[in-house]
């Protein structure tokens, strides 16, 4: 029988729990850092983007080991991991297609995706409606040069810099130059760009090879954007919150 409600708590109903097979990140390796985006509004649709309750990056734990050993070759060059975004609800990518949807909804257009219409960012592959980061073993990540330091506050007007600008110009980031931004929906994106040479480009090389020594594989049309494999739930796009207790009790 179900217990009778105490005085005043209200009837909540329960959210999704994830499967045993997720943790948090930094219970498996506490010195990758970790920047999430889509609590925030910093991100291309200007707002926090639903089922992302806390900053906390979530993955499944084959998925998460593999980036600690990727964390470990990295540290010995002189870089840690910097995670954007992990395992991500399908009510967070509903929030994307809704979005989308929405044309005249442009508010973060100048800074990322000046050159591209917003009617094509899901079929130039930019962003998926059914994504992999639904299923667990996906994430969104850059290197960041060690010592890190905290990236200053962004100047007047530099929110709507095109993430495609010179780095000292564009939105602050204590990452390493990778030729665009996190999330810049434009062809210079695309990892094996040949416009992106010089330091840009090696830096986008040592992180696709710390990561594909690994297993971890690169999406074309995004250096930021890796999934490892073989995945655990190929087929499974989950939708518990992004939020600590969606794995508390979970041994990392
Ligand atoms: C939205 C961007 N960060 C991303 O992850 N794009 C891929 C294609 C996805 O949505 O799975
Ligand atoms: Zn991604």
């Amino acid at each position: 029988t179900t217990p009778p409600l105490s005085a005043g708590a209200a009837a909540r109903p329960q959210e999704p729990r994830a499967p045993r097979e997720f943790v948090a990140l930094d219970s498996v390796d506490p010195t990758i850092r970790q920047e999430m985006r889509y609590v925030s509004a910093h991100n291309f649709v200007g707002e926090r983007i639903d089922g992302y309750r806390q900053p906390v990056c979530i993955l499944t734990r084959p998925a998460a080991e593999a980036l600690h050993r990727a964390q470990t070759r990295l540290l010995t060059q002189g870089y840690t991991l910097k995670v954007y975004d992990c395992y991500r609800p399908q009510r967070a990518v509903d929030h994307f297609v809704r979005w989308a949807k929405d044309l005249a909804d442009e508010r973060k257009k100048a800074e990322f995706y000046p050159r591209v219409d917003k009617s094509r960012l899901f079929e130039d592959g930019y962003i998926a409606a059914k994504s992999g980061h639904s299923r667990g073993g996906t994430m969104d990540l850059t290197i960041v040069p060690l010592p890190a330091l905290p990236a200053p506050p962004p100047g007047p007007g530099q929110e709507s810099v095109p993430c495609f600008a010179p780095q000292a110009q564009r939105y602050p980031d204590n990452s390493v130059d990778m030729g665009t931004g996190f999330d810049c929906f434009d062809t210079l994106s695309h990892t094996d760009d040949p416009r992106v040479q010089g330091a840009q480009r090696a830096n986008r090389q040592r992180l696709k090879s710390a990561l594909t020594a690994e297993g971890f594989v690169n999406l074309p049309e995004e250096w930021w954007h890796f999934t490892y494999k073989p995945e655990l739930f190929p087929d499974t796009y989950f939708d518990f919150p992004v939020s600590r207790r969606s794995v508390s009790g979970h041994r990392p």
